[in-house]
């Protein structure tokens, strides 16, 4: 008998040990980084995911709440090889289950092979393997959670920095280093609901429309991609992972979801007009299939070639799949923002409010 148990939608039931105690389920997912873990667990884009390390220690630097992306943990569980006590006690003060002890490069590799699958969790002492299965039953796929984006964004408009630039960007799930790499190169960003209005916008008149990063399906997100259709060509656009999605959606651009994902720290992506590869930090299942007419794709994953970098010049749109603000993650692709914030610079876009 054991004190925790993973059902997989593959049948499997695996034993682990039960580090902090519940029962939950959500869609088993992995990152290969090796540092991070602290920026990992309070991204917002992990909502109904269950996250596995495959680093097989996590912990092993605390936990620090200047590291956080959020202000709290989103993955519905955790899996590690092994959980320091540190990480141990903030996942059970947060009510979030953790298990370790188990085989994760086993797990990962049948993600890679299965795909993104469901699972169930069940931690604690009198718990059986029919309580991880009953979790699993329960366990809805991602596109199903229609409601992701108001569980994970601002209530209220709120606004960060004092800069000469008014960037408005829609919290559809965002990372504070996104606010944080913006507030640095002398913006004012005002964090917006994700189901702002295009009026609600106008009235903010900002000099540059910015979609977040979020989790789930990006065609969840109807009113965001309905900011960026309402205003298009009239102030400058630009998006990070989800934002990309959401961006290439609402200009005729299509989206999919990918088998098990891009999941790392170390995401080759390729620059085409450069040629210049620099390794990037990703966490996604969703990526653009058909670009649509309007966007030119600028970038594209070495690996697979899906897209990682839409632009149109003369509209003023640029998008990345992956995460510049690198919260983990290598800072090579950190002049995204000084990309973004140039679009700005010709101060003649204003958002009209018909
Ligand atoms: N990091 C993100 O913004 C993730 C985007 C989206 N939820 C996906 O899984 O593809």
């Amino acid at each position: 008998m054991s004190d925790a148990y993973l059902a997989l939608e593959d049948g499997r039931v695996i034993e682990a040990r039960g580090r902090a105690p519940g029962r939950t389920r959500g869609e088993l997912v992995f990152t290969t980084a090796y540092t991070g873990y602290e920026e990992s667990l309070t991204d917002p884009s992990y909502e109904e995911q269950v996250l596995t390390f495959s680093y097989p220690l996590i912990g092993n630097y605390g936990v620090r709440e200047e590291r956080f992306e959020s202000d709290r943990v989103h993955p519905r569980a955790a899996i590690s090889h092994e959980f320091t006590e540190d990480v141990v006690e903030w996942l059970e003060a947060e009510n979030v289950p953790a298990i370790d002890h188990i085989d994760t490069r086993d797990l990962v590799t049948s993600i890679r092979e299965e795909g993104a699958m469901k699972c169930g969790i069940a931690v604690g002492e009198d718990v059986t393997p029919e309580d991880a299965k009953a979790e699993l039953e329960e366990c809805k796929g991602m596109s199903e959670h229609v409601d992701i984006g108001e569980r994970v964004s601002t209530v209220e408009h709120t606004t960060y920095g004092d800069g000469d630039t008014d960037v408005a960007l829609v919290d559809c799930g965002a990372k504070m280093s996104i606010v944080e790499s913006l507030v640095e190169r002398n913006a004012t960003v005002h964090v917006l609901p994700y189901d702002t209005t295009p009026e609600e916008l106008a009235a903010v008149d900002p000099d540059l429309l910015f979609i977040s990063n979020g989790p789930g399906d990006p065609a969840n997100f109807e009113a965001a991609q309905e900011l960026v259709e309402e205003h298009v060509g009239e102030v400058p656009i630009a998006g990070i992972c989800l934002g990309q999605q959401v961006v290439a959606r609402a200009l005729g651009g299509t989206t999919e979801k990918m088998d098990f994902g891009h999941r790392g720290v170390n995401q080759p992506v390729r620059d085409l007009d450069s040629g210049r590869v620099v390794m990037t930090t990703q966490n996604h299942g969703y990526t653009v299939g058909e670009p649509g007419d309007e966007l030119d794709v600028k970038q594209v994953n070495v690996n697979d070639g899906t897209a990682e970098g839409l632009a149109n010049d003369e509209l003023d749109v640029i998008t990345r799949q992956y995460h510049p603000e690198a919260h983990p993650g290598p800072h090579d692709s950190l002049d995204f923002f000084d990309d973004v914030l140039a679009m700005t610079a010709s101060g003649q876009h204003v958002v009209a409010d018909d």
